[in-house]
């Protein structure tokens, strides 16, 4: 799968730009804040249907202007897709895959498979629990809509389940029939999202522990550990127990929001512990090993965006990455300020490329 075209309206600082791509590797170079990021959170855009960077849909268009239009044209299986995701102040964004508009936007993941690598990433090291959950989610539901759904709808459960708390307080009430359908709804989804988390992280610790490998050519031991309170015990018998605490907090105390995952090099906290080179390495590997888990799964080799590699991580690093997709890589493209050393690491591949000057 490849991406030939793409054409942008009024997204962020493009006012108009029309790109044809190489099958194979497109760099964008130019000087900082030129919006060679930006190229990059558009082609995103195409396969999630909203930006990488930049969770406020509306502060993608461009300044002054009261929509953008992004268009892409993929060759997929031989066929081509023509996907443009578009938004329009004061409308919903829609999707539109060969002319017909979504009804959810859900369905369109996993159409395109991406993955990208960008400096953002260590947020999965250094921030909350919540960045991790969504990445876990955001390779799984690549390669599984059912597992979309399930956390759509145990997530509906959960906001739900959480105005009914709030309620009681502020009402000075409590219905014990209806807090328990809710109680029921996020047993049964949960349970499942458990049970597919599991699952995945059985599949997918091995791809990362050699994806690490590779990378740092390092024998130390890395993990990942899956912290869950579902591991001790059912879920709707932990919300019963705590339906007073629940009560007292306004809010869900226990269920797979509450999910994360520990990053671990020898047995320790690679946030504490992990040197700086072990930890963009840790990064590299998890995005790598999420590329590979992603094409196995789905039997369609995704897009791999490099964003500003070249910035944290050394060049012989990235000629490594570089040449560890060589063979297995489909389409990939790479912004970095400097035209020469990118040229010098993708001319290395014998692969075909196209540079692109912002
Ligand atoms: N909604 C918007 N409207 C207009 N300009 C925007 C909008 N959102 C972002 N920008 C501009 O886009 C530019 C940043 O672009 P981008 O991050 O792609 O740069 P870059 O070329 O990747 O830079 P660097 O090399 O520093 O990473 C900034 O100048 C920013 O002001």
């Amino acid at each position: 799968m490849f991406l030939k075209k793409l054409s942008l309206v009024n997204y962020k600082n493009f006012s108009t730009a029309d790109f044809d791509f190489d099958e194979k590797i497109n760099c964008f170079v130019g000087n900082n804040g030129i919006g060679k990021t930006n190229v990059l959170d558009a082609i995103y855009h195409l396969s999630f249907g909203k930006s990488y960077f930049n969770p406020i849909a509306l502060q993608n268009i461009r300044h002054g202007e009261d929509f953008f239009v992004i268009d892409g044209r993929f060759e997929k299986n031989g066929l081509e897709e023509h996907v443009i995701c578009s938004l329009k102040k004061g409308q919903k964004k829609t999707i539109k895959r060969n002319g017909k508009p979504y009804d959810k936007l859900s369905d369109h993941i996993g159409m395109l498979p991406l993955v990208i690598i960008s400096p953002a990433d260590r947020d999965l090291i250094t921030e909350g629990s919540e960045t991790r959950r969504k990445f876990i989610d955001s390779v799984i539901s690549q390669s599984d809509k059912n597992y979309l759904n399930q956390l759509i709808f145990y997530n509906r459960a959960l906001t739900q389940r959480n105005s009914l708390l709030k309620y009681f307080a502020l009402n000075h009430t409590y219905d014990h029939d209806t807090l328990a359908i809710y109680n029921e709804q996020l047993h049964n989804y949960g349970t499942e999202i458990f049970r597919v988390r599991q699952g995945f992280l059985k599949a997918f610790i091995p791809i990362f522990t050699e994806q690490y490998k590779a990378i740092s050519g390092n024998s130390e031991q890395v993990n990942i550990a899956y912290s869950s309170q579902l591991l001790d015990a059912p879920l709707e018998e932990q919300l019963r127990i705590t339906v007073n605490k629940d009560k007292a907090l306004q809010y869900t105390s226990t269920g797979v929001h509450r999910d994360d995952l520990s990053f671990e090099i020898e047995g320790f906290p690679v946030k504490k512990f992990g040197s700086q080179g072990q930890q963009k390495s840790f990064l590299i590997a998890l995005k790598l090993a999420q590329f590979n888990f992603i094409k196995k799964q789905a039997g369609v080799t995704p897009i791999l965006l490099l964003d500003d590699i070249f910035d944290k991580l050394d060049e012989n690093r990235v000629a490594q990455i570089v040449k560890l997709m060589d063979e297995n890589f489909g389409q990939l493209f790479i912004s970095d300020t400097h035209a020469d050393r990118t040229e010098a690491v993708v001319r290395d591949t014998h692969q075909s490329y196209k540079i692109f000057r912002l």
